[in-house]
């Protein structure tokens, strides 16, 4: 029976192995992590993420042929393929900070998979990571090897979360890259070999190391570089009048441009987009492309522009002042369906107001209080690095409480600003919810997901991202 470990029980390692596991019941998958409450989780009947059919996939195969552990050097030891799955955070200090990766913990993998190693492994990035990052990873392995041979294979995911179950089922692609040496292609034809029990071959995309490496951060450059041009667009809808869900089904209509990804919102979240961008960018710099990396840093800059945008209409809006004034904020998590926060739009605009002085009231689904606490408390890019090595600010919770659902978050509230999309903020009673506010009663949509022409019938002054301006709003102060 092949064995497989995957070192990272996150997002991706946790998902990722209980579907591989799932789909080869002739494999043993192993998921290590050097956090133990993470484990317990994976090990209990509530899993430490919320995902869509994640929880029937894990219990069908939990202790048959997957398994959830802290002992990593063992399973290390006896396994012959390793994934690694560790956080590749924003570096925050030193050469690069602000933009490069930090890769400690993937170092950290690979001294402990030198360390332990016996016999021979093939180590696989799943983690996304600079290009040339094997080049490293080889260097560590082979120095430290005690004559055991490593391949190191390129085989980025990109699963998004909320959907994450249905995108490993059902790929539209999987990539491996791995040297063009024998050995390399030996080891390309073996992880190919886990993927084939259930993704049709020519899905299954094998090419050079470094190309592996470059399409994971150019496809999501990409992906963000859409939402940037449609929020763009937000901006230059709202001072003309026109509305951006009529301009992005128009351009979406070209096939040449497609209608995916062009939902305007409040900006981008999630642990990955920013990151890779900003990685992107270092890499070009390095490389002497300082054009080309000002092309992909305005992605993220216009990003932080819509997200000021945001908080600008609603302290402009609300006589210019939020001091002392209920906010709700309804959503909290990067998008909807996950519990994830990581670089939520949510914790800057919140933020924002808080700079302001609003008292909010906060309700989402999947995020705890505790969360939001820490993530109104944590320093921008300590974010991603694992949560029990992050320290927090306790002052930081003041101004901030947790609503049970919207309509206790929105009673007594001057407005309220939808962040996450989640599917019951279609349906909430919205007169209700008017009726419980402070009057003029003001309402900002982030998402795009409320009937706006219904909610000004109500009374609401109604703010939506690129759609046609509120009367209220039209000679405010737009810009950040
Ligand atoms: N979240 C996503 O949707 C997504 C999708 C595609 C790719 N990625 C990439 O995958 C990687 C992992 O992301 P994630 O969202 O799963 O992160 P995560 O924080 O959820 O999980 C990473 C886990 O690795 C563990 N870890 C760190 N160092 C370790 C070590 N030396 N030994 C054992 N365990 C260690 C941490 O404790 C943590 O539980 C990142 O590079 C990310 O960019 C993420
Ligand atoms: O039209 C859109 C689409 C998305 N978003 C926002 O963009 C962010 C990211 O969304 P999404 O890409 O769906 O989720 P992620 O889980 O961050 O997945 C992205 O990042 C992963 C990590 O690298 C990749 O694996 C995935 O392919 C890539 O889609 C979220 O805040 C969304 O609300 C918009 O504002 N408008």
């Amino acid at each position: 029976m092949v064995k497989i470990c995957c070192i990272g029980a996150g997002y991706v390692g946790g998902p990722t192995m209980a579907m591989i596991a799932y789909k080869c019941p002739d494999v043993q998958v192993v998921v290590v992590d050097i956090s133990a409450s993470r484990i317990n989780a994976w090990n209990s009947d509530h899993l430490p993420i919320f995902e869509p059919g994640l929880d029937d996939v894990v219990k069908s195969c939990r202790n048959k042929n997957l398994f959830f552990s802290t002992d990593v050097e063992a399973h290390i030891a006896d396994s012959e393929i390793i994934f690694v799955s560790v956080n590749t955070p924003t570096k925050t200090r030193g050469l690069g900070a602000g933009k490069a990766a930090d890769l400690t913990y993937w170092e950290s993998a690979a001294r402990m998979i030198a360390d332990v190693a016996k016999t021979d492994k093939i180590v696989v990035e799943k983690s996304t990571v600079p290009v040339k990052t094997a080049e490293a990873i080889e260097k560590i392995l082979t120095h430290n090897s005690k004559g055991v041979n490593f391949q190191i294979l390129s085989n980025p995911e990109f699963l998004a979360e909320g959907t994450a179950m249905d995108d490993l089922a059902k790929p539209d692609r999987v990539l491996i890259g791995g040297r063009e040496t024998p050995q390399g292609q030996k080891a390309v034809a073996a992880l190919k070999a886990v993927y084939a029990k259930w993704i049709p071959e020519n899905q299954i995309i094998t090419m050079n190391l470094w190309s592996a490496e470059l399409s994971k951060l150019a496809a999501n450059a990409f992906l963000a570089q859409r939402i940037s041009s449609i929020n763009a667009m937000s901006a230059l809808c709202e001072a003309t009048g026109a509305d951006v869900t009529e301009v992005a089904y128009a351009v979406g209509k070209d096939t040449r441009i497609g209608s995916r990804f062009l939902n305007a919102s409040v900006g981008f979240g999630g642990s990955c987009f920013q990151k890779d961008i900003l990685n992107l960018v270092y890499i070009c710099e390095c490389n002497g492309l300082p054009e080309v990396a000002n092309y992909w840093r305005q992605v993220v800059q216009i990003n932080d522009y819509q997200k000021a945008r945001f908080v600008n209409r609603v302290v402009a809006s609300m006589f210019n002042t939020v001091s002392g004034k209920k906010i709700a904020v309804l959503g909290f998590a990067f998008k909807k369906d996950t519990g994830d926060t990581r670089e939520t739009p949510a914790i800057d605009v919140c933020l924002g107001l808080l700079g302001d002085k609003a008292q909010l009231s906060i309700y989402d689904p999947q995020v705890t209080e505790d969360q939001i606490g820490r993530d109104l408390a944590t320093n921008k890019f300590d974010w991603d690095h694992p949560a029990h090595l992050v320290p927090t600010d306790p002052t930081a919770k003041k101004s901030v409480t947790k609503a049970s659902n919207a309509y206790e978050a929105a009673k007594g509230a001057h407005g309220v600003c939808i962040m996450t999309e989640w599917d019951e903020f279609k349906t909430l009673d919205y007169q209700k919810i008017y009726d419980g506010m402070e009057k003029p009663a003001f309402f900002y949509d982030g998402r795009n997901v409320i009937n706006v022409e219904a909610l000004r019938k109500i009374g609401f002054i109604v703010y939506s991202v690129g759609k046609p301006l509120d009367p209220w709003m039209k000679d405010l102060p737009a810009a950040a």
